[in-house]
């Protein structure tokens, strides 16, 4: 029997989790607040922005989207950034990716404070990410997601081996460095891996993140392994489909998401939570 792993159904039993936090937080007078900063007509973009705003809003965290032409210099972005890290009232920054050409999204995010970095894409966090650092920090939430999916299963990870297809800074590396943080046995492939599926089948977990249809096919996944796909592809027939052929993967794993409503509601409902984290933290901090 394969288990699909129901992202719709898991970011709402998170996002009531959530939902109950910011309750207690406003009863002590406190409003999680995010600040989403998107640049340019970017159409998938504005359509998750405008998801991330509709979720927040439901859970009660105040949310205020900054949209920017495209024309917006790289010197007003970071002064925008600075006002919200200046600005009490915002607990967690982020910049919708990906930003127009011409402007430098490293350099941005750099000037988003650590400690506001609700997306963990700062050099900071993804360091204490990488070192497996102690303490309390952000990190990149759609991996963030993917463990919460991986938890909800009751594995034994520890020994295990781990395999992320792609290398990409949002979600492979971030994904490796948590599935090693895991105490898995870690693999990347990328691009220019060789026998990938020699590689793929070895895998207890596997994690596609290439933007590439219909990658993984039924050969490339041990039997019983548990299959994440991130992949959000386009068919000939325009249909949204994931990195993994899901009918033909199906009943060799163990368990497996589907695209859509995998992964992708996790990653809205992690960024909720990590909004309210960032939030907690910094009362934390501030009553010490
Ligand atoms: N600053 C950031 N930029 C981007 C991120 C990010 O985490 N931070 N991730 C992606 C886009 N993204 C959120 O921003 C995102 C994409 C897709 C989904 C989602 O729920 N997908 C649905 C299907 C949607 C559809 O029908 O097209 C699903 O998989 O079921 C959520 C969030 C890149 N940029
Ligand atoms: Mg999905």
């Amino acid at each position: 029997m394969t288990t699909i792993i129901d992202g719709k159904q898991l970011a709402k039993e998170v996002n009531a989790q959530t939902k109950d936090r910011v309750a207690a937080l406003t009863q002590r007078g406190i409003t999680p607040g995010l600040a989403v900063i998107i640049v340019g007509d970017d159409l998938a973009s504005a359509i998750y922005v405008r998801n991330k705003h509709k979720k927040a809003t439901q859970l009660g965290i105040n949310s205020i989207v900054r949209q920017l032409p495209a024309t917006v210099s790289q010197a007003e972005l970071v002064a925008i950034v600075q006002a919200y890290n200046a600005d009490p009232a915002i607990h967690g920054i982020l910049v919708q990716s990906p930003l127009p050409v011409g402007l430098d999204e490293q350099a941005i995010v750099a000037t988003i404070d650590p400690a506001k970095d609700v997306d963990g894409f700062h050099p900071l966090n993804v360091g204490r990410l990488f070192a497996n650092l102690p303490g309390k920090y952000p990190v990149s939430c759609t991996p963030r997601g993917i463990m919460t999916m991986l938890d909800s299963l009751n594995l034994h990870l520890r020994g295990k081996r781990a395999v992320v297809v792609g290398r990409s800074r949002i979600v492979g590396r971030p994904m490796a460095a948590m599935l090693i943080n895991a105490d898995m046995t870690v693999s990347v492939a990328h691009v220019y891996t060789k026998d990938l599926s020699e590689l793929t089948r070895e895998a207890d977990v596997l994690v596609v993140a290439t933007g590439v249809t219909h990658l993984i096919k039924r050969n490339d996944v041990k039997p019983g392994a548990i299959v994440i796909d991130v992949g959000m592809d386009r068919d000939e027939n325009g249909k949204l489909t994931g990195d993994v052929d899901f009918d033909g993967v199906f009943d060799r794993a163990g368990a497996i998401t589907p695209v859509p409503g995998g992964v992708g509601p996790m990653t809205i409902a992690t960024l909720m939570q990590q909004t309210v984290d960032l939030c907690e933290w910094s009362e934390q901090l501030g009553n010490d």
